[in-house]
């Protein structure tokens, strides 16, 4: 394990959404792909990746659907009530992280919305990380357009530098606990409570193929991906 990571690693999971851009009737995280729910193919990713201790997932208070999988009785899996925002939720879950872990405790946080995350990609996560964390991520191949309100172009801005947040993002435990105690208003991703800090972390190339499930066309997508990932893999 890189040795900037000194203590144990978690994998925290926010799973507390509605899925109200999937349209669906329940929350994305519980529809199928491929004969599992999306729950299932996040969550059994991460127990194979072996450096993870175990793992925290914040599901909604009144989440009729966790309890009937089998995986929620997994020994390396510990639920935590998730909160109204997604900050809200990986906070709950990574001061949780913090009780079982300890202050040295680092936090890996994926989106259960991610299914496809390849462990290929979480290991090289690991392995660039600096002291300051660092998140998979993915330059913009378009060209980016600043709109107004009026939904108009105001400018085109310069792509060179400009990356795509995935998850998993990779934090020290207590650091971002820390800089999740303030106003989460804008906080869209962990990251970016870091870099209110004054952090940097490193941005680490992923696959466009780890999508976050958000609205409908995305399921197909999905599947599509699934299937060209086993491909690779022979059929593994
Ligand atoms: N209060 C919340 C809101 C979101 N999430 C989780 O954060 C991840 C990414 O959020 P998003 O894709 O926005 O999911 P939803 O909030 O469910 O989608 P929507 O905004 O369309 O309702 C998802 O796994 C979602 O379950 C969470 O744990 N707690
Ligand atoms: C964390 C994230 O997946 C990085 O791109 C994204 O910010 C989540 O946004 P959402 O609106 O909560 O899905």
């Amino acid at each position: 394990m890189n040795p900037v990571i000194r203590g144990p690693l978690y994998a925290v999971v926010p799973a507390a959404g509605v899925g109200q851009r999937m349209k669906a009737g329940i929350p994305k995280q519980y529809l199928t792909l491929a004969g599992k729910t999306i729950t299932e193919h996040t969550l059994q990713r991460l127990l194979s990746f072996a450096p993870i201790e175990s793992v925290v997932v914040a599901v909604s208070a009144d989440d009729p659907w966790w309890p009937t999988l089998p995986v929620a009785t997994h020994r390396r899996i510990h639920a935590v009530t998730g909160g109204e925002s997604r900050a809200d939720s990986v906070r709950n879950a990574v001061a949780q992280v913090l009780m079982d872990g300890g202050e040295d405790a680092w936090v890996l946080v994926h989106d259960m919305a991610r299914p496809l995350v390849r462990l290929s990609d979480i290991q090289s996560l690991l392995a660039a990380t600096t002291e300051q964390g660092a998140i998979l991520g993915l330059p913009v191949v378009d060209t980016i357009k600043q709109a107004g309100a009026d939904q108009r172009i105001e400018k085109t801005l310069d792509r060179e530098f400009v990356w795509r947040a995935l998850t998993p993002q990779l934090f020290p435990a207590a650091a971002l606990y820390e800089a999740l105690s303030g106003d989460l208003a804008a906080v869209t991703d962990e990251a970016s409570a870091m870099e209110r800090q004054g952090w940097r972390p490193a941005l680490v190339a992923g696959h466009s193929d780890n999508i976050k499930i958000t609205v409908p066309e995305d399921l197909p997508l999905a599947r599509f991906y699934l299937a060209r990932q086993f491909e690779e893999q022979g059929g593994l």
